[in-house]
């Protein structure tokens, strides 16, 4: 708030500074590295035939206007504009400056310079010429001029369907180079970055087969793509000759990042089961874009494919937003930090564009925050892709943990019992240690649902259950067998103990009382103890001879404990 309400005191600091300067040609003496946007005055040419005569004498009238800002900027679609700004060189000798014009996606540029009226050079700019014809090998358009001694008038006439944004610098040729150097920098730690990103994130799906990585890889590919285009590394490093590719990539690229961006978002956020309407929506609206952007380059409208790839960008940010938003008050917990990248990604986004508006002080900083906020976007997606993965294995875990559970008694299961068994019966056949087994089903259990009701049945079982838990070892393995049957598998154990057990077992849950609505239920239970011996190759078998001991407890009367000594 206290920064926006400075705004009238910057507008006028800047229009007392343009007022005081920008008639004032620029000094060959100055050593600045700021844009000169207030040292020039500029002509739209509606007619778009103007020449440089024609420009010449509508300056000497006075009808070109100032310019109200370091940066000049005439938006997308605009008519060719003429610029003018005069150098000054009052040291006696020839001074050379690099004269930069630091937008890379710029068509056409013409740039004469006069010296006395003399037409002394002249050069023919724009991404609409192949890269190798530029004087300097520099992304931007960049070029060495010796300015002699007294004044000079240098004409610029740019013509481009792209934003037209015009960041003109004039400097010394070694504090040029070496800011390209900084910035050669800092583009080599953004796209290491991302390509670190992107290579480890495809190795992620590769490996996990999960189609959100790579969807997430293809969006961070995607912006690498773009942002290599419209700054023209692609044409200085991999695409030097393909003068008609430069000029579609930047539309073309647009509209896929987009694209593949919101692709993730619909993905990641699940949305096509989540919100079926919202999915069909975003896919249709892809749709029509994409329909929109052929269209316009089977006309050959380069106008026209960039109006759609600025607008789908634009409302793909605000979409990424809102898809987010719509998942985070739905509960879905990983689309907080998807928000959060999407916030990021757009505060980047509108800091350069209001930057290089002229409406917050444009430097290195805020001309790139779209590449910060991308940053910052990409490591909070990758953030939220790897909580989305912990999530996800959280809840397989729970899933399988509860697969082997009983849900009555918290019990193992028969499968769990099989799991849980299965490695100590192997160590016993190679250590020749015997295990026992026993089986216990509790008495006429049929009555107890029959006079109390079924849910008093539960309650009988969850009690036995618990006694159980209680009185058997940690490393004894109980489960519910079935209905009403519990088994008890006990390791290392001798037919003594095991029987000793059983009996104990038999012995308290004889004295359990289940209290019901009138009164309490008595309980016993019948035991078949079963200790292995040679004849059981596996553990089927020994169950086997425990269940024919149930079987004899219960003809013998129930409520006893039944071992291989007394069957035998
Ligand atoms: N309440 C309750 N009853 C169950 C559950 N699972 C099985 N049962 C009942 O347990 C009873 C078992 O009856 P039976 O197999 O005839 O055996 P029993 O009445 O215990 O008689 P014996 O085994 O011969 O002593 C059946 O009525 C089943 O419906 C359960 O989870 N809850």
């Amino acid at each position: 708030m206290r920064f926006r309400s400075l705004f009238p005191y910057f507008w006028l600091l800047t229009l007392v500074w343009h007022s005081l300067v920008a008639a004032a040609p620029i000094s060959v003496a100055l050593e600045s590295d700021a844009a000169i946007g207030l040292y020039t005055s500029f002509l739209k040419d509606q007619t778009s035939q103007l020449k440089l005569t024609d420009a010449e004498a509508i300056y000497k009238s006075g009808k070109f206007l100032q310019s109200q800002s370091p940066f000049l900027n005439f938006g997308i679609g605009s008519k060719p504009v003429w610029i003018h700004f005069s150098v000054d060189n009052p040291t006696g000798v020839p001074v050379t400056k690099r004269l930069s014009i630091e937008t890379a996606w710029l068509d056409s540029i013409d740039i004469y310079v006069k010296h006395q009226g003399i037409n002394v050079a002249e050069y023919h700019l724009g991404d609409s010429k192949p890269f190798a014809l530029r004087p300097l090998n520099s992304r931007f358009f960049t070029l060495d001029q010796r300015f002699n001694t007294g004044v000079s008038d240098v004409f610029l006439r740019i013509e481009t369907p792209d934003p037209m944004v015009v960041p003109i610098y004039l400097m010394n040729p070694k504090m040029a180079q070496h800011q390209e150097i900084e910035q050669g920098y800092s583009y080599g730690i953004i796209y290491g970055f991302l390509f670190a990103l992107i290579a480890y994130n495809m190795t992620l799906f590769i490996g996990l087969r999960s189609s959100r990585f790579f969807f997430y890889s293809l969006y961070l590919t995607m912006f690498m793509a773009m942002n290599i285009a419209y700054t023209s590394h692609g044409y200085q490093w991999i695409w030097p000759l393909s003068v008609k590719w430069q000029l579609w990539a930047p539309p073309v690229l647009m509209y896929f990042y987009s694209l593949s961006g919101l692709l993730f978002a619909i993905r990641f956020l699940d949305t096509k089961d989540n919100s079926p309407r919202i999915y069909n929506a975003v896919l249709w609206y892809s749709a029509v874009f994409g329909v929109w952007l052929a269209a316009a380059i089977m006309m050959d409208s380069q106008l026209y494919a960039l109006l759609s790839a600025f607008t789908f960008m634009s409302l793909f940010t605000i979409i990424m937003l809102f898809l987010g938003g719509v998942s985070v008050y739905s509960g879905h917990k990983p689309a907080r930090y998807f928000l959060l990248a999407a916030i990021a990604a757009m505060v980047g986004a509108v800091l350069t564009t209001l930057s290089t508006w002229g409406f917050i002080p444009l430097n290195n900083w805020t001309f790139r925050a779209v590449e910060i906020g991308m940053l910052i976007d990409a490591t909070l997606l990758a953030l939220a892709l790897a909580y989305q993965f912990r999530v996800g294995q959280e809840e397989k875990i729970r899933a399988e943990q509860l697969a082997q559970l009983d849900p009555l008694t918290g019990l193992n299961n028969r499968r769990a019992f099989y799991d849980k068994t299965a490695p100590l019966w192997s160590m016993t056949l190679r250590n020749g240690r015997s295990p026992s087994v026993i089986l216990l089903d509790i008495d006429l259990f049929k009555e107890i649902n029959d006079n109390y009701g079924h849910p008093h049945g539960d309650k009988v079982l969850v009690v036995i259950s618990n006694l159980l838990k209680k009185l058997i070892r940690q490393a004894d393995v109980l489960a519910r067998w079935g209905g009403e049957e519990f088994i008890i598998y006990l390791p290392e154990t001798s037919p003594q103990e095991a029987t000793t057990l059983a009996e104990r077992l038999r012995s308290e849950i004889s004295n359990i009382r289940v209290p019901h609505s009138t009164g309490e239920t008595a309980v016993t239970a019948s035991f078949g103890v079963a200790p292995r011996n040679t004849q059981h190759a596996t553990l089927d078998s020994l169950i086997a001879t425990a269940d024919d001991f149930l079987y004899h407890s219960k003809q013998q009367g129930r409520n006893r404990v039944t071992c291989s000594s007394v069957s035998q």
